[in-house]
């Protein structure tokens, strides 16, 4: 067989049945808190999503759309959803947010951020155990060549995690295996109405770069990409995992604050994941590879007590005090 041939649909496995929405099979085997919400965008993913939990969890489901603001169509997407609802029958609650950006932060990155927000807040106030997203596979390899383009570590390569919280609210993307083809496929076959995007189109955008030029090619020199890329993904969050472990040992062994003296007595790899981790969960910051690196040759100069450390780290400084590393925010 041809190393670009594409494999044959298994006749057994119901997610290959075009009349199968895609999103019920990934429910199928999902024990979840109910009741639930699902992130309602109006597009093709998330409302085979909102179709599949509504016939899966009758009653306990309701839809949080998120109005950004940020496009002449965003009336449009809401009026559609609030029609789409009703027509299930599955309460709607619509958010409008303000997604201007921060300078130093992307418009589209701006526009994240202020929708998860939303949605943990639209959750919490309508008494939502979790809220569902309707990222797919073809999100998760698109996020994954994101971060190899850009260089990143495992917490990059680790891609979208199926599970995790943000203010205090659980999100879950159950459609993480599921190809964009086949909910494509189901929706055209099944005549769902949805919105269509047009940002999508933008390919001044990198994910649309990758999305249309790259993911084609892929489809025909490694038709399983989606699956071992996935795998990949895996390998390096449960990777990433025994980091974050071992960074939180060794926080808690220096008493919660990194000290010179045994900091120095750790394999370079190792002081950088401890630092890393230290300003991550100690003060919500991100050093870059530059910064992290100046900081560790910095720890490798402090051989004398009276040696001076001061650093400008993401947003603030790390100094040495003494014996120990302390962090200033600006
Ligand atoms: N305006 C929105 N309101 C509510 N949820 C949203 C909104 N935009 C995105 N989401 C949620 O985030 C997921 C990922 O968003 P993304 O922008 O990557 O996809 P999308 O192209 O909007 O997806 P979809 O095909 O569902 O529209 C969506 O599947 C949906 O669950």
């Amino acid at each position: 067989m041809a190393a670009s041939a594409t494999p044959k649909p298994n006749p057994a496995d119901p997610a290959a049945n075009p009349a199968v929405n895609p999103a019920i099979v990934a429910l199928a085997g999902l024990d979840l808190p109910l009741p639930l919400a699902v992130a309602y965008s109006g597009g093709a993913d998330s409302t085979v999503l909102l179709l599949a939990a509504a016939q899966r969890w009758p009653g306990q489901v309701k839809a949080i759309h998120v109005h950004h603001g940020l496009q002449a169509a965003a009336d449009d997407f809401e009026l559609h959803c609030v029609q789409a609802c009703a027509a299930l029958g599955v309460p709607l609650r619509v958010i409008r947010v303000d997604a201007k950006h921060a300078s130093g932060e992307s418009p589209e990155d701006a526009a994240r951020r202020a929708r998860y927000t939303a949605l943990a807040g639209a959750a919490l106030e309508q008494g939502a155990k979790a809220v569902l997203l309707g990222q797919h596979a073809d999100d998760q390899v698109e996020t994954l060549l994101i971060a190899l383009s850009r260089g990143a570590g495992l917490p990059g390569l680790a891609g979208m995690a199926p599970v995790f919280e943000r203010h205090g609210v659980p999100f879950v993307r159950p459609l993480l295996a599921i190809g964009a083809d086949k909910i494509r496929a189901w929706v055209a076959a099944q005549g769902v109405r949805v919105v269509h995007d047009p940002t999508n189109a933008d390919t001044g955008l990198t994910r649309n770069r990758i999305r249309h030029l790259v993911l084609p090619a892929l489809e025909r020199a490694l038709p399983q990409f989606r699956d071992t890329f996935s795998r990949s993904a895996r390998h390096a969050a449960q990777a990433q995992s025994l980091l974050t472990i071992l960074a939180a040992q060794d926080l808690q062994a220096m008493g919660g604050v990194p000290l010179i003296e045994p900091l120095r007595a750790w394999p370079r790899e190792r002081q950088g994941n401890v630092l890393r981790h230290w300003l991550r969960t100690g003060h919500g910051e991100s050093a870059s590879a530059a910064q992290l690196d100046e900081l560790l040759d910095q720890v490798a100069a402090c051989a004398t007590r009276g040696h001076k450390l001061h650093l400008k780290v993401a947003r603030g400084y790390v100094d040495r005090e003494d014996t120990r590393l302390i962090y200033t925010p600006t």
